[in-house]
């Protein structure tokens, strides 16, 4: 067990990289601290396999250091980091039986078979392999597989952590839900450091105590699953998590208002001033983000609210969603259960509270400028 750390890393697959472009990594600094159960979500190509094939030793980074308890370990292979990898296609033997397949790791090791027996069993049981544990493993299907595989990784006490790489791809649809119920479980059972891989946002937050959130090849933000939500440190986290994203409208300061095009916006005095420094600071690049959750329609003028044309309202069960145009740009808003039936033509009005401003695509808070 250790704590990972990961100092001034970057990786570049290019022998010379030329630019921030050749980097499948970009200079970052990490801690996964020891116990956590932790998640890497990304978009495809974003880095996550080649930071995680880094921290198995499976790839030598390019530049920086991986310390394991402030031990560089650069260098070590695989085996010698304690390392256990599940990766998204089961990786057994198809000869040896399921009990055998689970010891393996553990035999590997000379442990004693009156030590082996006992941990295959509860990791079977565990993982409800028990049944299984005298067939072959050829004979078995994708998800038992797969099982198998993660009990691989799960059978061994000494591992410094265990990393996933997107294991439930090859996993039935209605087990996924079940089988990450149970890596939760075995979190808390065992308090090894789990890191796991995903691109899907409701995987990494129901496994997740903390979520990694990578992006052309650095992390733009760690945080629970509910900071991720409420506070986006970076558009990209805005746009990727929620059902739909974030909305962003790109934003100026012209005579005395903050101006979305040629609207301009009510806001607070606050966020005005946020607004306005930025400007001054000559940043071009000034963004409000506001979630569909809280953009509030009426079906007539309100207090602070802007008129908008409606496209569409999409009932999906326990609320709807509205697509509107704003200055030629698409929104989403999210209306609650039993709202009032919306026309053409609609306000909105973006709650104070809930908007965020970005500058360079990063958070700034309201007052902190
Ligand atoms: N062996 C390799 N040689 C050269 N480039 C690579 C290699 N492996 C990955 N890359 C590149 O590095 C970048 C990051 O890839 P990586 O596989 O780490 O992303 P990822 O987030 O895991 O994506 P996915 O979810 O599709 O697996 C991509 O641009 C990819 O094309």
């Amino acid at each position: 067990m250790a704590e990972i750390t990961l100092k001034g890393l970057a990786h570049s697959y290019e022998k010379t990289p030329k630019g921030a472009a050749d980097y499948a990594i970009r200079q970052m600094d990490h801690v996964w601290h020891q116990g956590g159960a932790y998640a890497l979500l990304g978009p495809s190509g974003c880095g996550k396999s080649t930071l995680l094939n880094i921290i198995s030793g499976l790839l030598e980074p390019s530049e920086g250091d991986v310390l394991f308890d402030g031990h560089r370990v650069n260098e070590l292979p695989p085996e010698e980091r304690n390392i256990a990898q599940v990766f998204q296609f089961p990786v057994i033997y198809d000869t040896m039986t399921v009990f055998d397949n689970l010891a393996f790791p553990l035999r590997n090791m000379n442990t004693p078979e009156y030590r082996v027996k006992p941990k295959v069993l509860e990791v079977a049981d565990i993982l409800e392999l028990t049944p299984l544990l005298d067939r072959k493993a050829k004979n078995l299907t994708a998800d038992e597989k797969q099982k198998v595989s993660m009990g691989r990784g799960l059978v061994r006490d000494d591992v410094t952590a265990i990393l996933f790489d997107e294991p439930l791809t090859v996993i039935d649809p209605q087990l996924k839900w079940k089988l990450r119920r149970k890596l939760k479980e075995i979190h808390e059972r065992f308090n090894i450091t789990m890191i796991y891989v995903t691109h899907d946002q409701l995987e990494a937050s129901t496994f997740a105590d903390k979520i990694a959130v990578m992006y052309e090849g650095q992390v733009v933000q760690f945080g629970t699953p509910r900071e991720l939500f409420e506070r986006p440190a970076h558009t990209f986290v805005g746009y990727f998590i929620g059902s739909p994203g974030m909305n962003f409208m790109a934003v100026e300061y012209r005579d005395g208002q903050v101006m979305f095009g040629t609207q301009p916006l009510p806001i607070s005095e606050q966020m005005k001033h946020a607004v306005t420094s930025a400007a001054n600071a000559s940043s071009s690049n000034i963004k409000l983000g506001i979630r569909p959750e809280f953009i509030a329609i009426a079906t007539s003028p309100t207090a602070n609210s802007v008129p908008i044309s409606v496209t569409s309202v999409q009932d999906l069960g326990t609320y709807s969603l509205l697509t509107f145009k704003l200055n030629e740009q698409t929104f989403k808003a999210r209306l609650p259960e039993g709202h009032q039936p919306v026309g053409e033509t609609a306000f909105a009005h973006f709650d104070d509270a809930h908007l965020a401003l970005y500058i360079d695509e990063y958070l700034v808070e309201a007052g902190n400028e």
